[in-house]
């Protein structure tokens, strides 16, 4: 009963009580972004995550987990000064958020500087965000993926489209202004759409051939302009599997730092158990295919990607807890075992 009731009122839905330390936080960040001195002296005390060419940087504990490393301004110094190179650096910092006690948190790009330096001097070392998804656990998953697309938005954001000229970052980092056409740029995302399909009682995965061996994900398609949501789904799986959906409900949301940064909308599927035949448009896709709940559940409790050996029919494999996929296969599987 519980878990049926959990399921109706899905709790990732609920959102907690505001409190009056939300509202300040809110307010405070509010205030950094909109004030260039306050955002400076905020960065004196901050806490930074630092990237190489957008890989962050991560610590092994000597439990053999990863994490961030507590990184703040005056570290960094340090770091600079044995290096012989200028604190100038630091200002590039761009403001990704505030912990509950109001210390700030910056990111910053240091592909300036050379790699095994800093990961020696700073004890880590930098990996690539696809697989700092596989290693990191904590809440820090979402502050990470938006700190690494915010410094790769300003990378690639550097000239106006409109007039050609070099734009330039207020302090925080949260827009761009081009001083000859007046245009002011924003960090923007993609909207897509994902969907995990189901025919009642087993799901619909599919694979990229560039997706790690084994590795099946919730289908996903970027929104063309002036789609809503129910009709880039629709085109997405008549497209990309020749199904026809039933019906679906919107599970969820998240930020995708993929390609260049997505907004993924989340969504539980259903198509008639009569009308279940896959055709893969094999331009999009490599496979889909239906999997049995226990097939997901095993999955699920692998800790490791599965040795898929060449020919052998290979052990399916999820993508990391953090991408709203694995939530969406998670969340389908609760609902299976609370209806059978
Ligand atoms: N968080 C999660 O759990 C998951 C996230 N995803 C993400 O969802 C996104 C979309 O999935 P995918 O199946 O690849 O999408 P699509 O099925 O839409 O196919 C991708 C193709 O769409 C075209 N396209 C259209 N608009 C854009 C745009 N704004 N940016 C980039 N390409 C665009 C490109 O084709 P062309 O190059 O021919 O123009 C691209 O190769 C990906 O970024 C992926 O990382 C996917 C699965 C799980
Ligand atoms: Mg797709």
């Amino acid at each position: 009963m519980l878990k049926l009731l959990r399921t109706l009122f899905r709790p990732e839905l609920v959102l907690r009580r505001s409190s009056s330390s939300y509202v300040a936080r809110m307010r405070y960040l509010t205030r950094l972004r909109e004030d260039d001195e306050a955002c400076l002296e905020a960065l004196r005390s901050g806490r930074l995550l630092l990237y190489h060419r957008l890989a962050p940087l991560l610590q092994k504990t000597p439990a053999g987990l990863f994490q961030l490393p507590n990184i703040c301004t005056n570290d960094l110094e340090g770091v600079l000064d044995k290096l012989g190179k200028s604190h100038a650096l630091v200002k590039e910092a761009v403001l990704i958020g505030c912990t509950e006690k109001h210390e700030a948190q910056f990111s910053l790009d240091v592909g300036s500087l050379e790699q095994s330096e800093v990961e020696r001097l700073c004890g880590g070392a930098f990996i690539d965000l696809r697989k700092a998804f596989f290693l990191l656990t904590g809440p820090e998953v979402p502050l990470v993926a938006r700190g690494q697309t915010l410094l790769r938005w300003h990378q690639t954001n550097g000239f106006c489209s409109a007039s050609g000229h070099p734009t330039f970052r207020n302090q925080s980092g949260s827009q761009r202004i081009c001083h000859s056409s007046g245009h002011t740029y924003y960090p923007k995302m993609a909207p897509v759409v994902i969907a995990l399909i189901s025919d009642g009682s087993r799901c619909l995965l599919g694979r990229q051939a560039t997706f790690p061996s084994g590795m099946y994900s919730a289908l996903a398609g970027f929104c063309d302009m002036g789609e809503t949501i129910e009709e880039t789904l629709r085109r997405e799986i008549a497209e990309e599997v020749g199904l026809e959906l039933m019906s679906f409900r919107v599970s969820g949301s998240q930020h995708w730092p993929f390609p260049q940064s997505s907004f993924m909308v989340a969504c539980q599927a259903l198509v008639s158990p009569d009308n279940t035949q896959v055709s893969v448009d094999h331009a999009e896709l490599e496979d889909a295919r239906w999997f049995s709940l226990q097939e997901v559940q095993e999955a699920l409790r692998l800790k490791k990607p599965p040795r898929n050996h060449q020919g052998a029919p290979p052990t399916l494999w999820l993508p990391p807890r953090y991408a709203i996929a694995h939530q969406l296969v998670v969340e389908w599987v609760q609902q299976q075992l609370a209806t059978h």
